[in-house]
């Protein structure tokens, strides 16, 4: 696990955005995994800037990795147009290859397995943004959460669905129930990028980088994944015991700028 501090998060959103458009440039079908959250937002900011002049997403496609279950069609807070409305409406990349768990499904369970073959089919994630809950969740695997699971629904815990209220008029509006990619899952994408910003997220940061590996604490399944990135804020990394190290050691460089 690589673990980058930056001095925020306009260097974060360039550096991922680097990882990305270096993706696409060697891979023009390159598969992206996208999350929600405010974490990766400065990231599809820069790729709509870059986009804008000549980035090209085409032949992309995307997959999205979590979704609320419930929400009526067309909610603003529905994850598939969250991620419409931050990246995919601002980039040229084909909506039909633009894939989301299916919320309001009548069959959960299958379109959870439809959601896991459509991904194999594509040829499995390339790249994976993800951000981290407080309680170091990933997509919405709350702690507790098994390292093999696939695509699944789930139960919110209380702390998340708190976090998430902002979004909503009310902590009674936020749906119980979602839809995630499992922790299986998101470890077969062949690199992930995790983000975090602010104080807010010192802890869970410091857990999953450097706490034992757990089902306690979600993202610790990370510290097995082959290539995994951490960009971090100097909030964000300020409970890491070996935040020197890192200094040190990825210089704001990470592997794919030849380190
Ligand atoms: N399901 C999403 C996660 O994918 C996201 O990482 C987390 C943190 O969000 P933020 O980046 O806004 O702190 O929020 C939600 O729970």
């Amino acid at each position: 696990m690589e673990v980058v501090i930056l001095g925020g998060s306009r260097p974060i959103g360039k550096l991922a955005a680097d990882a990305i458009e270096e993706l696409l440039r060697r891979k023009p079908d390159a598969v992206l995994g996208l999350a929600t959250g405010s974490s990766p937002l400065p990231v599809y900011e820069e790729l709509a800037a870059r986009h804008a002049t000549g980035l090209d997403f085409s032949r992309a496609s995307g997959f999205a990795l979590d979704e609320y279950v419930g929400l009526p069609d067309g909610h603003p807070e529905q994850y598939r147009n969250v991620i419409r409305r931050e990246f995919t409406d601002r980039i040229n990349i084909d909506p039909a290859n633009v894939h989301s768990p299916d919320g309001s499904a009548a069959d959960i369970p299958a379109a959870c397995d439809a959601y896991e073959a459509a991904i194999a089919a594509a040829g499995d994630v390339d790249l994976q943004l993800l951000g981290v809950g407080t309680d170091g969740h990933i997509g919405f695997n709350e702690p507790g959460s098994s390292f093999a699971s696939r695509t699944r629904i789930k139960s919110l815990i209380e702390q998340t669905r708190k976090d998430n209220a902002r979004f909503f008029t009310s902590l009674a509006d936020v749906p119980h129930h979602v839809i995630t990619q499992g922790l299986g899952t998101i470890m077969d994408a062949r690199h992930v990028i995790l983000i975090a910003t602010g104080a807010q997220k010192a802890q869970a940061v410091r857990d999953f980088v450097e706490g034992p590996v757990a089902a306690i604490c979600p993202a610790s399944v990370l510290q097995f994944h082959p290539h995994a990135t951490v960009l971090v804020d100097e909030a964000a990394a300020s409970a890491l015991k070996l935040a020197d190290f890192y200094r040190h050691t990825y210089d704001n460089k990470p592997s794919w700028q030849g380190l």
